[in-house]
């Protein structure tokens, strides 16, 4: 006769290898129903984006038979409940806000910012997407919703909510849908801070594993408000190879290092690393330099996430609307799963040690 305290000893010799517990201590084992031979739990990981989903649950199939009985027959049900940081003072129904910051203008930001959030949402997770770029906001236009308007609702307690517009499964807000495209916004400092902090405070999210934020290039005062603001799970910095991005993401990272802000900085991102023709597919040409993201990331003690090649169907992706992941048929599809894989990694693991359980 098999028991639960031989199932849940076994699975104390599973450890996961990003939070360095075992899955019975992370309290990732749920609902353990035994029937004879039979072994059925449910493991609950910190993330649906997590890319060890297969390798957690071979080594557990593995610690039944090993450690219980070789002829158990092990089912394992795998779902997630995304973790979240301590501080949640505010804007309680928002597990994770992430900032995608760049320290120069043009290097994809926009882009890494879209494709995280339709990868996420694509696994299942609950995400929304703020477009805080000041000076060109673009989810109006990589979501296919130039001239679109959010509607509001009005609560119980007579305060208007602004209802973010939902495309692909994604809660988006973008300044783009308050202005007219074609006339520039001439924001101020404090009106800037203000429209964007409305964009948190004032608008009906509802439940959200992720918010990603796509902040402007550089390190102004949009970034400051937003980080002093909001409690941050962390940043993804977004850059291409070359020697004058670099310079300027130094600038960027080491911001959010700054006291008074100090926010974990949840990896680079390296766009636009190399180039392939599609005609030869095997070569790789490294135009803007080779390594210079994953360099920085070293240099700085933080994660690389992970790298994109610079194609030509992203921009015809984005301009029509649709942000390349979208094609589960594309090589980059699989490059934003890697680093949507990584960074929700990284939050779980920054959450499972401030919770320390
Ligand atoms: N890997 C890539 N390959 C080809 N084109 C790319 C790639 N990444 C981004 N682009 C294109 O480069 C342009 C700038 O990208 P994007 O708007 O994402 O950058 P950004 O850093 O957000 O810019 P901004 O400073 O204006 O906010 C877009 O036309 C986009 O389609």
């Amino acid at each position: 006769m098999i028991t639960e305290e031989q199932v849940l000893a076994a699975l104390r010799n599973v450890e996961d290898p990003d939070l360095k517990k075992d899955l019975v201590t992370l309290h990732m084992i749920k609902d353990v129903k035994i029937e004879d031979r039979k072994v059925g739990f449910t493991l609950e990981l910190t993330t649906p984006a997590c890319p060890m989903k297969e390798m957690l649950k071979n080594a557990c199939t593995n610690a039944i038979k090993h450690f219980v009985a070789i002829d158990a027959e092990v089912n394992i049900n795998i779902t997630s409940r995304v973790t979240k940081p301590l501080d949640t003072t505010q804007l309680k129904a928002i597990k994770n806000i992430i900032l995608v910051s760049s320290g120069k203008g043009g290097v994809g930001k926009s882009t890494v910012a879209s494709n995280l959030a339709v990868t996420l949402a694509a696994d299942g997770a609950k995400v929304g997407l703020i477009d805080a770029d000041i000076y060109g906001p673009s989810v109006p236009i990589m979501f296919g919703l130039i001239g679109a308007k959010p509607s509001a609702r009005e609560t119980a307690d007579g305060k208007s909510l602004i209802l973010p517009i939902e495309k692909y499964g994604i809660k988006l807000l973008s300044l783009g849908f308050f202005a007219d495209p074609d006339q520039p916004v001439p924001w101020r400092g404090p009106m800037a801070s203000n429209a964007i902090k409305q964009l948190f405070n004032d608008a009906d999210w509802g439940e959200l594993d992720y918010l990603i934020v796509d902040l402007p290039p550089g390190t102004g005062d949009i970034h400051i408000t937003i980080s002093q603001s909001f409690p941050i799970a962390g940043a993804v910095i977004v850059t291409t190879p070359q020697q004058v991005a670099l310079a300027d993401t130094r600038k960027g990272l080491a911001m959010f290092r700054m006291p008074g802000i100090n926010i974990p900085v949840l990896g680079v991102v390296e766009n636009m690393s190399y180039f392939t023709p599609a005609e030869l597919p095997e070569n790789k040409y490294y135009i803007f330099g080779k390594d210079g993201g994953k360099e920085l990331a070293e240099k700085y003690d933080v994660p690389f996430l992970g790298e994109i090649p610079l194609v030509q169907s992203i921009t015809a992706a984005g301009d029509k609307g649709e942000p390349i992941s979208m094609d589960k048929t594309s090589p980059l599809a699989a490059a934003f799963k890697e680093i949507a894989g990584r960074m929700a990694q990284q939050i779980s693991i920054n959450n499972v040690q401030t919770a320390n359980c």
